[in-house]
């Protein structure tokens, strides 16, 4: 990955974020840097991520899915337990990946309905193995397989903890069972059995995706100068410091609009404490040029924008047609119609003194989205590090989840009391 971070320099919106700016903060990214590679190398919790490329097996993850038999996957999981495998076969053009990550029960009524159960693998994920969600919808889809008169356990993985209700299904059924990483949060936990068992059954090369992450892991130094990710992230920070509460994600690829998610859960679960923290919003290049882009090039100057951009694509002429006004588009591809609305966007928040970061990478392939994966965990990391936050935790959601379970009739907890308690103000 390689940035071009002119357009966030100087900008009206953020004075005081210049080189000489972050020269200064090349000291707290050097000291931070040397916090990481020592929780790296000790792998301690949370910083034990960025060894994913080195420690994951892909062999053990292909010996594992090896028996099952699919050309489909449907993984149940939520948050980071889906969101990487998203990610990542979204990257590489699949269309046979499925996700039930919500409990919309007429969403899942429509995906069960339509699913080919006899060509479709369970790709079950829960880190902690109590996640309602995830929990529900597996015995919802083992009751429809069965139901359908199709043997579930014979298509199905999980990837969970040593312990835990998911656990003890998988030992009950004897499922292959595959381990969610010792120190390993799982929004960072892309490059394990979380995000890798779905391609891996898909048949792609997912040695290929680590070998990407390890290059992304091999460059981080401790100089803004020379290291993309930890730029990205102190530059995010400098700006964030000079009220840019905003960082719109605009992948220039569709293949990458789910990456765009699975940042969104990185940077607000990550980095959203003690009063800090930038908004993700989600955007999608051509597309939201004709939607957001009035927003962030004449609204407030609170929002920085993060443009993704593939050097290289797979094209498609636009054909020629005799008809006044049409006729630059007929000497054009599709890819250079993309590369020049890019082109454009980036120049007009920079005319408007919006900043913006420009990301490129090579291709969006196996090597480049584990790349992608590894540059922004490393850049949030280093936001964490230099805000000072507990970048590997998220309280605030467990309160949800606790107070979840407690009105469902699980354990009563505290958070289930406040909710009961509430004072609601309705206007009829
Ligand atoms: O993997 P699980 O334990 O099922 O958790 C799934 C998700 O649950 C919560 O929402 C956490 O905040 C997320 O970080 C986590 O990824």
């Amino acid at each position: 990955m390689q940035l071009d971070i002119g357009n966030a320099l100087d900008s009206a919106a953020t004075p005081g974020v210049s080189t000489d700016a972050l020269d200064r903060l090349d000291d707290a990214v050097a000291d931070a840097h040397e916090t990481i590679a020592a929780g790296m190398s000790n792998a301690r919790f949370g910083y034990a991520s960025l060894n994913l490329p080195e420690t994951t097996s892909a062999t053990g993850i292909e010996r594992a899915v090896d028996p099952i038999d699919a050309d489909a996957v449907l993984t149940v999981g939520i948050g980071g337990s889906a969101l990487g495998a998203k990610t990542i076969t979204a990257a590489l053009g699949e269309a046979n990946h499925y996700l039930l990550d919500n409990v919309d029960p007429e969403a899942t009524n429509r995906l069960l309905d339509a699913l080919d159960f006899d060509s479709t693998a369970i790709n079950v994920v829960s880190k902690s193995g109590t996640t309602a969600e995830t929990l529900a919808n597996f015995l919802v889809v083992r009751d429809a397989y069965e139901a359908a008169g199709v043997d579930w356990t014979e298509r199905t993985v999980v990837t969970t903890g040593e312990s835990g209700p998911l656990a003890d299904l998988a030992a009950e059924e004897e499922l292959p069972k595959l381990a969610v990483p010792d120190g390993v949060p799982g929004r960072f936990s892309a490059l394990s059995a979380v995000g890798l068992v779905a391609p891996a059954i898909l048949g792609y090369d997912i040695e290929a995706v680590l070998d990407g992450g390890r290059e992304a892991r091999d460059s981080l130094t401790g100089s803004i100068d020379d290291c993309p990710a930890y730029a990205y992230g102190a530059l995010a920070v400098a700006l964030e410091r000079r009220g840019v509460h905003t960082n719109a994600f605009m992948p220039y690829a569709e293949a990458l609009e789910p990456f765009a998610e699975w940042f969104a859960q990185l940077w607000a679960e990550s980095l959203g404490k003690d009063g800090q923290g930038q908004t993700p919003a989600r955007a999608l290049g051509a597309t939201d040029q004709h939607s957001q882009l009035q927003l962030y090039r004449a609204g407030r100057h609170d929002t920085m924008v993060t443009l993704v951009h593939p050097t290289a694509r797979d094209d498609r002429e636009i054909p020629a047609v005799d008809v006044e006004g049409l006729a630059y588009l007929g000497d054009a591809t599709l890819g250079d119609l993309l590369d020049a609305e890019f082109e454009a966007t980036e120049a007009s928040l920079a005319a408007a003194d919006k900043p913006s970061i420009r990301v490129e990478l090579d291709r969006v392939d196996e090597r480049g989205i584990g790349d992608l994966l590894v540059s922004f965990e490393a850049a949030c990391i280093m936001a964490g590090e230099l805000m000072g936050v507990e970048t590997f935790t998220q309280p605030a959601v467990e309160w949800g989840k606790n107070a979840a379970r407690g009105l469902l009739g699980g354990e009563e907890t505290a958070e289930a009391a406040a909710v009961r308690n509430k004072h609601n103000y309705l206007i009829e």
